[in-house]
C-alpha cells in the first residue's frame, strides 16, 4: 500500500515565498511610521532570525532545527516527518503560516503581530497536520499567545488538554480507528519519538475546519472591540502590535470544534469581514489620516485564491486517498469474510470431532466394563486352575511316593533274583574253570616237552646260521676291501692313463718340437750358437749390473741418511715449534688474546702478541707488542696432520738409529695432549703408523725393524708405568738405568709392548689413559699435574749390509707450565705443585746448560726424573723438538708470554751434533 505522502505544502521555499512576498508587500506598500520604522526593521529582521536555526532560542537541539520548515532546511516530504518536525518547529512553522495568514488579512499593522504571535492560527500546516482540539478554550494561536508570549513554553501551558491522539493514516499498519481521546496531559506531543508520531485521522476534515476558522473567525471585529484597536493603533509601534492582536479572534471555526461549554467565543460573527482600504484607514496611525494602501488588495486575494486552489486539491487528493482506504476495508472485509467461512469451517469440523470424541469414550467406557467382567472371570478361572493344581500335585505326590514303593520292591526282588543267578553262574564257572584248568596243564605240559625240544633244535640251527653271517660278513669285507683296491686301482690306472695319454701328448709336441728343432738346428747352427753366446752374454751383464745397483743403492741408502741427518743438523738439534689452539666453546665469552701471524704467508715462523694494556705515569695507555720467532708457527686453524708432516722427518731419524724426543710444553688446556695423544691423529698414532709403513718400506733393502713401546708417568717425582696395572700406580717403584756405553736407558719394572701391528698403539693409548682417570682424584686432574713420556724403541737389522741401528723415539707430554703458587697449596697438593715446578725448571736448566756447549760440561739431567729419564735423548746425541702451545685466550695472556719465552731461550740453544746409533755387524 502506498506510503500516505504529505499533502500540505512542504517546500520551504514556496513558504519562504509567500511569507516574503507577503512581507515585503506588507512593507513596501506601507508607510513607514516614522517612529516605528527601526520596529519594524527590526522585526523584520527577527523573521530572517526565526529563520536561522541557531538564533531561535527556547529550543535546546540543532535537530529540531534542522527538522523546521520555515528555517529554510529541507523539510522532509513524508507526512509523519512533517508531524515529528512539529514540536521543535513549531514557533516557525506559525511563522509561516502567520505569514500567510497575514498576506491574507492583514495590513501591515498585523504583519509584525502575526509574526510574533499568531503561530497558532488555523491555517498552519503544522496545525492541520496535528488536529489538538482543547477542551477550554479554542486552538488559535492568537489566544494561546496572548496568555503565551513565549513560544517556547506553549507546551507546558497546554498541560490539561484532551487531545485527539493522531492515528496513523495507513491502516495497513494499525487499522483505521477512530481518533481516541487522550487525557495524558503530560504526554510530550511535541517530542515523541518517531514511532509515536500520530497523524490526523481525517487530514482533510481537519483542514476543512482550520480554513473555516480561518476564514470565518478572522473578522476584524471592530463593532465588538474597537476601542482597544484604536487606541493601540494611535499609540503603539509595530514593534507592540502583537498586543492589540487579541482582538483578532477566530470564531466560527472554535464554535464549531470546540467545546461550547469552554469555549470563550460562543457566538461567531455569521459573515466574517475581510480587510480593505477602509480597515487600513481604522489602523492608519495618528498624522496619516488620508489613509495608505497596507497591502495589495488583488494581489492578496489572488494568493488567497491560489491557496483556496492548493487547498481544494490538497482536498481532492485527501478524498482519493480516502477512496483507496475504502477500498482496503471493502478488501479487508472480503477477508473477513473468508476468515469468518473458515471459522464456521472448523467450528463444524470442531463440532464433529467432539461428537467423535464422545462416541469414543462410549467406546472407552463399554470396553472399560468390558474389560473389568474379564478380569473377573479371569480371575475365577486362575483361582480354579490353582484349585485344580492343587489337587494334581497333590495325586501326584501320592503316586510318586507309590510308584517309588513299588520301585524299590522290585529292586529288592530284582536284587535277589541276580544274586541268585550270579551264585549259580558262579558256581557254573568255577566248575568249568576247573576243568578247563585241567585240560590246559596237560596241554601246557605236553607243549613244553614239544618247545624243548624245537628250542633245541632252534638254538642249534640259530648258530648254524650265524655262523654262516659271520662267514658271510667276512666274505663281504674282503669282498669290499677288494672292491675298494679294484676301485684304487681303476683310478690310479685312469689317472695313469690320463697322465699316459698327456705324456704322450707333450711328448708328441716336445717330439714335434724337437723335430723342428733339430731341423732347425740342421738347417741353423751357426746362427743358433750365435744366439746362444749373445744370450749368454747378457745375462752375465745384467747380473753384473745388478749387482752394480744393489751397492749403489746400498750406498744411496747410506747416503741418504747422512744427508737427512745433515739437514736435520742444519735445521738445528733442538727445534721449537709453536701452535696456537683455537678458541673453543668452553672457553666462554672470553674475547681473545691478540695474536698476529704476521708471516703466514710466507715461512710462518712468526707469532706477535699485544701484551697487557699498560698505563703511562702520564696516563697514556701503551700496550706493548710482544714478538717471537719459532722453526714454526702454527696457527689455530692449523690441524695435527700438518704438524705431523714437519716432525714426520724426526720420526724418520728415530728409524735412522737417533735419538728423538719431542715433548709438548704449555700450560694447562693449551692443547698439549690434543696435540699429542689424540687417539685418531695425534703425533703418537701417526709416528708409529710412519715407522710402520717405512719400516714395511725397508724391508726390500734389508732391513727389518722391532718396535717396542712404553708408556711412562712422572708423577711427584716417581716413576709410573701407565701400561702396567692401574692399583700398581703411585706405589710400585721403577727405576732409571743408564747404560753410558751404549747410550740406553732402561726402566726396571715397566710393561713394554711390542707393536708388532700399528693397531696396538690405540690400545697402548686406552690403556695409559684409563690408568690415569683411575690414579686421579677429584682435586687433582692427573694429566695436567704429570708428565707422561711415550717411548718407542726402534731396533734395525740390515741383511744385506749387516748394519744395526738403534734408536728411540721420546713422546712427551709435560705437565701444565703455568706458575703455580706455593701459597694455599698444602699436602699432596703442595707436593705436587713443587715437583712440576721443580722438574720444569730442570728441563730448562738442563736445555740451557747443553746451549752452552761446553765440551765435557756438567749437564744436571739427575735433577729431576724427567730430565734423568730423557738423559740420552736430550743434549748431544739426540734431536729434540719442542712444541709451545698457546692458549688464544685473554685470559692467559700472561702465562702465554711465559711460556713464550721459555720456547724462545730453547730455540736459541744449540746443542751438539746427534750421533747415530749405529753398528756394523760382526763379519
Ligand atoms: N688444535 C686444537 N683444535 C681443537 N681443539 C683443541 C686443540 N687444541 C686443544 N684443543 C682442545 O682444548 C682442550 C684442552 O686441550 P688439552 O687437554 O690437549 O690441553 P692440555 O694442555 O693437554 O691440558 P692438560 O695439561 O690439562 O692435559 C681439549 O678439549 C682439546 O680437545
Amino acid at each position: 500500500m502506498p506510503q500516505p505522502t504529505s499533502k500540505i505544502p512542504n517546500s520551504p521555499g514556496k513558504l519562504m515565498e509567500m511569507s516574503a512576498s507577503a512581507s515585503n508587500a506588507r512593507y513596501n506598500t506601507m508607510p513607514p511610521p516614522s517612529k516605528a520604522q527601526a520596529e519594524r526593521t527590526s522585526l523584520k529582521d527577527r523573521v530572517g532570525q526565526f529563520a536561522k536555526p541557531p538564533s531561535y532560542n527556547g529550543r535546546n537541539g540543532p535537530s529540531h532545527i534542522a527538522a523546521t520548515s520555515i528555517a529554510g532546511v529541507p523539510r522532509t516530504t513524508s507526512y509523519s516527518s512533517s508531524t515529528s518536525s512539529r514540536p521543535s518547529s513549531s514557533a516557525s512553522s506559525r511563522n509561516v503560516s502567520n505569514s500567510s495568514f497575514s498576506q491574507s488579512v492583514g495590513p501591515g499593522s498585523r504583519t509584525s503581530s502575526a509574526q510574533s504571535h499568531r503561530s497558532h492560527s488555523s491555517m498552519s500546516n503544522s496545525r492541520i497536520q496535528r488536529p489538538t482540539y482543547t477542551n477550554g478554550r479554542p486552538a488559535t494561536a492568537l489566544e494561546v499567545h496572548d496568555e503565551e508570549p513565549n513560544t517556547a513554553q506553549v507546551l507546558g501551558k497546554r498541560k490539561g488538554r484532551i487531545l485527539f491522539s493522531s492515528t496513523p493514516l495507513d491502516p495497513c499498519h494499525e487499522g483505521l480507528q477512530p481518533p481516541r481521546l487522550r487525557s495524558k496531559p503530560s504526554e510530550p506531543m511535541l517530542h515523541g519519538s518517531p514511532t509515536r508520531m500520530r497523524r490526523p485521522y481525517s487530514v482533510m476534515t481537519l483542514r476543512e475546519a482550520s480554513l473555516a476558522s480561518a476564514f470565518g473567525g478572522l473578522s476584524l471585529d471592530r463593532s465588538s472591540e474597537p476601542t482597544p484597536i484604536v487606541e493601540e493603533k494611535a499609540s503603539i509601534s509595530p514593534s507592540k502590535l502583537p498586543k492589540a492582536l487579541p482582538t483578532l479572534r477566530p470564531r466560527a471555526s472554535h464554535s464549531a470544534l470546540s467545546s461550547p461549554s469552554k469555549s470563550p467565543r460562543k457566538k461567531a460573527s455569521p459573515l466574517p469581514k475581510f480587510l480593505n482600504r477602509d480597515t487600513n484607514n481604522i489602523l492608519a496611525p495618528a498624522g496619516h489620516t488620508d489613509g495608505f494602501v497596507a497591502f495589495d488588495m488583488e494581489q492578496r486575494l489572488e494568493e488567497v485564491e491560489n491557496m483556496s486552489k492548493f487547498m481544494k486539491s490538497g482536498y481532492d487528493e485527501a478524498n482519493s486517498r480516502s477512496e483507496s482506504l475504502k477500498e482496503t476495508i471493502n478488501g479487508l472485509k472480503t477477508t473477513n469474510e473468508v476468515l469468518k467461512s473458515r471459522i464456521t469451517e472448523l467450528e463444524t469440523a470442531r463440532d464433529s470431532l467432539r461428537s467423535s470424541n464422545e462416541q469414543l469414550k462410549a467406546d472407552l467406557d463399554t470396553a472399560k466394563v468390558t474389560a473389568s467382567l474379564s478380569s473377573e472371570e479371569l480371575e475365577e478361572q486362575k483361582r480354579r486352575h490353582n484349585n485344580r493344581l492343587d489337587d494334581l500335585q497333590r495325586q501326584y505326590k501320592r503316586d510318586l511316593e507309590d510308584a517309588e514303593h513299588e520301585a524299590e520292591r522290585q529292586k529288592r526282588n530284582l536284587e535277589r533274583d541276580q544274586l541268585e543267578q550270579l551264585e549259580d553262574v558262579h558256581r557254573t564257572f568255577e566248575t568249568r574253570l576247573a576243568e578247563d584248568r585241567a585240560h590246559h596243564q596237560q596241554e601246557i605240559q605236553s607243549m613244553s616237552n614239544e618247545g624243548a625240544n624245537t628250542q633245541e633244535e632252534a638254538q642249534r640251527e640259530f648258530e648254524k646260521q650265524r655262523q654262516a653271517f659271520l662267514d658271510l660278513e667276512a666274505e663281504l669285507d674282503r669282498c669290499k676291501t677288494d672292491v675298494n683296491r679294484e676301485k684304487d686301482l681303476n683310478g690310479s690306472l685312469r689317472d695313469q692313463l690320463t697322465a699316459a695319454a698327456k705324456e704322450k701328448g707333450e711328448l708328441e709336441t716336445s717330439v714335434r718340437r724337437l723335430e723342428g728343432h733339430i731341423h732347425f738346428l740342421e738347417s741353423d747352427n751357426k746362427s743358433q750358437s750365435q744366439a746362444f753366446a749373445d744370450l749368454e752374454e747378457r745375462m752375465q751383464n745384467a747380473l753384473k749390473s745388478a749387482a752394480e745397483a744393489n751397492e749403489k743403492l746400498i750406498k744411496e741408502e747410506t747416503l741418504r741418511r747422512k744427508l737427512h741427518n745433515q739437514v736435520q743438523e742444519l735445521k738445528g738439534n733442538i727445534r721449537v715449534f709453536c701452535r696456537v689452539r683455537p678458541s673453543l666453546e668452553a672457553d666462554g665469552i672470553d674475547t681473545g688474546a691478540r695474536i698476529a701471524y704476521p708471516d703466514d704467508k710466507t715461512d710462518s715462523k712468526e707469532v706477535e702478541v699485544m701484551g697487557q694494556e699498560e698505563k703511562s705515569s702520564l696516563g697514556n695507555i701503551t700496550t706493548k707488542k710482544h714478538a717471537f720467532a719459532f722453526d714454526r708457527v702454527f696457527g689455530p686453524t692449523s690441524h695435527n696432520e700438518d704438524i705431523f708432516s714437519e716432525i714426520s722427518q724426526l720420526v724418520q731419524s728415530a728409524l735412522d738409529g737417533y735419538n728423538v724426543c719431542i715433548f709438548c710444553y704449555g700450560q694447562t688446556g693449551s692443547g698439549k695432549t690434543f696435540t699429542m695423544s689424540s687417539p685418531a691423529d695425534g703425533m703418537i698414532p701417526r709416528a708409529v703408523n710412519q715407522i710402520y709403513s717405512t719400516a714395511k718400506a725397508l724391508e726390500e733393502k734389508g732391513w727389518k725393524y722391532s718396535m717396542e713401546g712404553s708408556f711412562i708417568e712422572v708423577y711427584n717425582e716417581n716413576l709410573n708405568d701407565l701400561l702396567g696395572k692401574a692399583e700398581d700406580l703411585d706405589k710400585k717403584k721403577h727405576e732409571i738405568k743408564h747404560d753410558t756405553q751404549k747410550c740406553k736407558t732402561e726402566i726396571t719394572g715397566v710393561r713394554t709392548v711390542e707393536l708388532d701391528s700399528p693397531d696396538r698403539v690405540d690400545e697402548i693409548l686406552q690403556r695409559a689413559a684409563k690408568n690415569r682417570v683411575v690414579a686421579a682424584t677429584q682435586a687433582n686432574e692427573r694429566s695436567s699435574r704429570s708428565h707422561s713420556v711415550f717411548i718407542l724403541k726402534l731396533i734395525g737389522e740390515n741383511s744385506i749390509t749387516g748394519e744395526r741401528s738403534e734408536g728411540t723415539l721420546n713422546l712427551v707430554d709435560l705437565a701444565g707450565s703455568e706458575r703455580l703458587s706455593h701459597s694455599g697449596a698444602t699436602g699432596d697438593r703442595l707436593k705436587e705443585t713443587q715437583n712440576i715446578n721443580k722438574s720444569l725448571s730442570c728441563l730448562g736448566d738442563v736445555i740451557g746448560a747443553l746451549g752452552q756447549g761446553k765440551e765435557g760440561g756438567h749437564i744436571p739431567y739427575r735433577n729431576s726424573k724427567l730430565t734423568y729419564l730423557l738423559q740420552f735423548s736430550l743434549g748431544g746425541n739426540s734431536k729434540t723438538l719442542m712444541f709451545v702451545m698457546i692458549s688464544p685466550l685473554q685470559a692467559h695472556l700472561s702465562e702465554t708470554l711465559t711460556s713464550l719465552k721459555f720456547a724462545t731461550k730453547v730455540h736459541n740453544t744449540h746443542i751438539g751434533t746427534a750421533k747415530k746409533q749405529t753398528k756394523t755387524k760382526d763379519p
